[in-house]
């Protein structure tokens, strides 16, 4: 398994975030998480750590919390794409038992409020996707153009040709792709003391 790191960077020997580890945090991902967390009511939501994790099939997690966030009370979110994970989650401590859940492509996780600081694992990566639909549809461009006729038709040409998506799509077969978001700072803080 291998990850990478945006916004705040998780140092995994030291288990602590250092504000001269940072890297840019992505604009796209950052208004799609304060969406999410909106639509929830954490209208303050700020994603400012987000880590990447790729699981070749073959690959797990093993059960941890995620506690090294100064703010522990803010929602962790979760993105799943590719192929399905068992994800565990149990409580506080490694007395309860935990349950299985799956989580597929496209699936949001939210671990807020009790299970914000839970228990939880990643087993198995199951392969359940064979292959994956990359042709755009006239429909797909007034979706993504909304209205606004501001659509960079070149690059959605470019995006809606399958070749351009080969190597995503040889990659995800055989993986999994995890990217979890957190807000790092409490409210009122500009940098970690
Ligand atoms: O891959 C997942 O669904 C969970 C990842 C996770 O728990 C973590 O990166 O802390
Ligand atoms: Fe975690």
């Amino acid at each position: 398994m291998r990850w990478t790191t945006f916004g705040y960077h998780h140092n995994w020997d030291t288990k602590l975030y250092d504000e001269q580890m940072q890297s840019p945090f992505p604009e796209d991902l950052s208004i799609l998480c304060r969406l999410f967390a909106n639509v929830l009511g954490y209208c303050d939501f700020k994603p400012e750590a987000a880590i990447v994790n790729y699981y070749p099939v073959g690959s797990t997690l093993s059960g941890h919390t995620d506690h090294s966030e100064p703010n522990k009370s803010a929602p962790l979110l979760s993105l799943s794409f590719g192929q399905t994970a068992i994800f565990l989650i149990g409580g506080p401590t490694l007395d309860e038992k935990p349950t299985a859940l799956y989580l597929q492509c496209g699936d949001v996780l939210i671990m807020s409020e009790e299970s914000r600081l839970c228990y939880h694992a990643v087993p198995r990566i199951i392969k359940t996707q064979k292959n994956w639909n990359s042709k755009l549809t006239n429909e797909d461009i007034d979706d993504a153009d909304n209205g606004s006729n501001l659509l960079d038709m070149d690059l959605f040409q470019k995006v809606g040709d399958s070749n351009f998506w080969q190597p995503f799509s040889n990659y995800i077969y055989d993986s999994r792709i995890n990217i979890n978001i957190r807000q790092v700072l409490n409210p009122g803080d500009l940098k970690l003391s």
